[in-house]
C-alpha cells in the first residue's frame, strides 16, 4: 500500500549531493529533482532542505587556504547558494515546476511573531505549487548561531509546516544496528516512540562532509516522531528512492510517530533556545508530567526559579540534576511563580496545552 502523505519535507544531506572530490554532483541532483517531480504530479506538497551550498561554492572559486576558514565557508556559501538555487531552479522548471529559496537562520525561531512570518511564506508559496528549497542561511549562520546541521533544520520546518512526513536522505540506508560497514549489521526498518537509546549501535563517525553525523539524526528524527510527524531516513544515492519509499518498495529506517502534537506545543517545542526562566521541579513534578494523563505544572512540583521571566514567556523546566526535561508558556511572572514555590492548591505555572516535554528524558 502507498504511503498516503499529502505534505512532505524531504531534506537532502551534504553527502548525497556532493561527488568524492568535493564538488556538487549534477547528475545526482538531476534524478532526485526528477523524483520529486513526479511525487508533486502526484498532487503532493513538496519541501525541499537542501545542503550543497558550500560545495557548490567550491565549484565556482578555488580559494588558497591561507583564509580564515570562517571567512573561507561564507565567501563559499555565498556565491555558492546562487549556483545551487539556480541549478534547482532550471531543472525544476525542465519538469514545469517553479522553485523559491527561502534560507534561515536559528533566529528565525526565536519568537513567535518570527516564526508565524515564516510560515505564512510557506503558505503562499505551497498555496501556488511552488516548491520551497531551503537552507541556513550560512552567510550570517556562523560557530554557534549555525544550526547542528540541515537535519535539525528540516525538523524544525517539519514541525512548523505540521507535515505528514520528513524523509532524510543520507548516504546509508537508514540506521543500521551497528557499524554500517560491518556486513553483519541491518537497517532497523522501525523505531517505535518508547525507544530512543542510540547509544548502543550508533558511532559518532560521520559521512565525509556531513556535519552532524547519525547520533543528531536520530535525536532529531525522534523528537520529531514525538509531535506526530512520521520520519524516514533512506539512502539519497539509491535509484528512484523517493517514489519507491512511498510505495514501500525501498529499505529504510522509519520512526513510527504518536498522536500529532498541536501548533502551539509545536513551536514550543522548537524555542528551547529562547526560553526565558528556568524553573526547577521535583522527581514527582517529573513524573506526574510525563504520565499519560494531562497534567498541568503546579507550584508544588516547584523547588527553585532562576532567571526572570514575564508571563507568555517561554521557560524551561529541568530536574533535581539540572536536565532538561520540557518547555512551556508561563501562566504568570517569575516574581509571582518564586512566592508561590511550594504552595498546594494554586494556579498552574504551565497549562497542560502549552507545555512540551523532551523525549529523551522520560
Ligand atoms: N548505526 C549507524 N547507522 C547508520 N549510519 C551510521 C551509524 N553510525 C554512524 N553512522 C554514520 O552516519 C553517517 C550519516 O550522517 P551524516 O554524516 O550527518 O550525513 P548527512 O550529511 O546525510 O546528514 C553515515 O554515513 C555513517 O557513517
Ligand atoms: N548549509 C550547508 C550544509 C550544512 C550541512 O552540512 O548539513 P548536513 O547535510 O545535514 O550535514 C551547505 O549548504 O553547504
Amino acid at each position: 500500500m502507498d504511503l498516503d502523505y499529502k505534505r512532505i519535507v524531504i531534506k537532502i544531506g551534504s553527502n548525497v549531493l556532493t561527488r568524492e572530490d568535493g564538488l556538487p554532483d549534477l547528475e545526482r541532483i538531476a534524478h532526485l529533482v526528477t523524483q520529486i517531480a513526479e511525487i508533486k504530479k502526484q498532487g503532493k506538497e513538496v519541501i525541499l532542505v537542501s545542503s550543497g551550498a558550500v560545495a557548490s561554492g567550491k565549484s565556482v572559486l578555488s580559494v588558497s587556504d591561507k583564509f580564515d576558514a570562517v571567512a573561507t565557508r561564507q565567501l563559499f556559501a555565498s556565491i555558492g547558494q546562487v549556483k545551487l538555487i539556480n541549478t534547482y531552479s532550471e531543472l525544476f522548471g525542465t519538469h514545469d515546476l517553479v522553485c523559491a529559496q527561502v534560507l534561515v537562520t536559528k533566529e528565525d525561531f526565536r519568537d513567535r511573531l518570527h516564526y508565524l512570518n515564516m510560515k505564512n511564506c510557506f503558505g503562499i508559496l505551497l498555496q501556488h505549487q511552488v516548491i520551497p528549497v531551503v537552507n541556513e542561511n550560512d552567510v550570517i549562520s556562523v560557530t554557534e548561531l549555525m544550526f547542528t546541521d540541515n537535519d535539525e533544520l528540516a525538523g524544525l520546518i517539519a514541525s512548523m509546516l505540521n507535515a505528514d512526513a520528513l524523509i532524510v536522505l543520507s548516504n546509508v540506508d537508514g540506521i543500521y544496528n551497528g557499524n554500517p560497514k560491518d556486513p553483519g549489521s541491518e537497517v532497523i526498518p522501525r523505531i517505535d516512540p518508547g525507544f530512543n537509546d542510540f547509544s548502543a549501535f550508533i558511532t559518532t563517525q560521520k559521512s565525509q562532509f556531513g556535519r552532524g553525523g547519525m547520533i543528531t539524526k536520530s535525536h532529531m528524527a525522534h523528537k520529531i516522531a514525538q509531535l506526530g510527524i512520521t520520519v524516514h531516513i533512506a539512502n539519497g544515492k539509491t535509484t528512484d528512492v523517493l517514489p519507491r519509499l512511498l510505495r514501500q518498495d525501498v529499505i529504510n529506517t522509519c520512526f513510527t510517530p504518536v498522536k500529532k502534537a498541536s501548533g502551539k506545543k509545536r513551536w514550543i517545542a522548537s524555542s528551547e533556545n529562547y526560553a526565558k526562566g528556568i524553573v526547577q521541579i521535583n522527581e514527582g513534578a517529573r513524573q506526574a508530567l510525563s504520565s499519560s494523563k494531562a497534567t498541568s505544572l503546579l507550584p508544588v512540583g516547584i523547588t527553585g526559579i532562576s532567571q526572570d521571566f514575564k508571563k507568555g514567556d517561554i521557560i524551561k523546566l529541568v530536574d533535581e540534576s539540572g536536565v532538561t526535561v520540557g518547555l512551556g508558556i508561563a501562566e504568570y511572572n517569575s516574581d509571582k511563580a518564586v512566592e508561590l514555590i511550594g504552595q498546594k492548591n494554586q494556579k498552574a505555572l504551565i497549562h497542560y496545552d502549552y507545555l512540551y516535554l523532551n523525549p529523551e528524558t522520560y
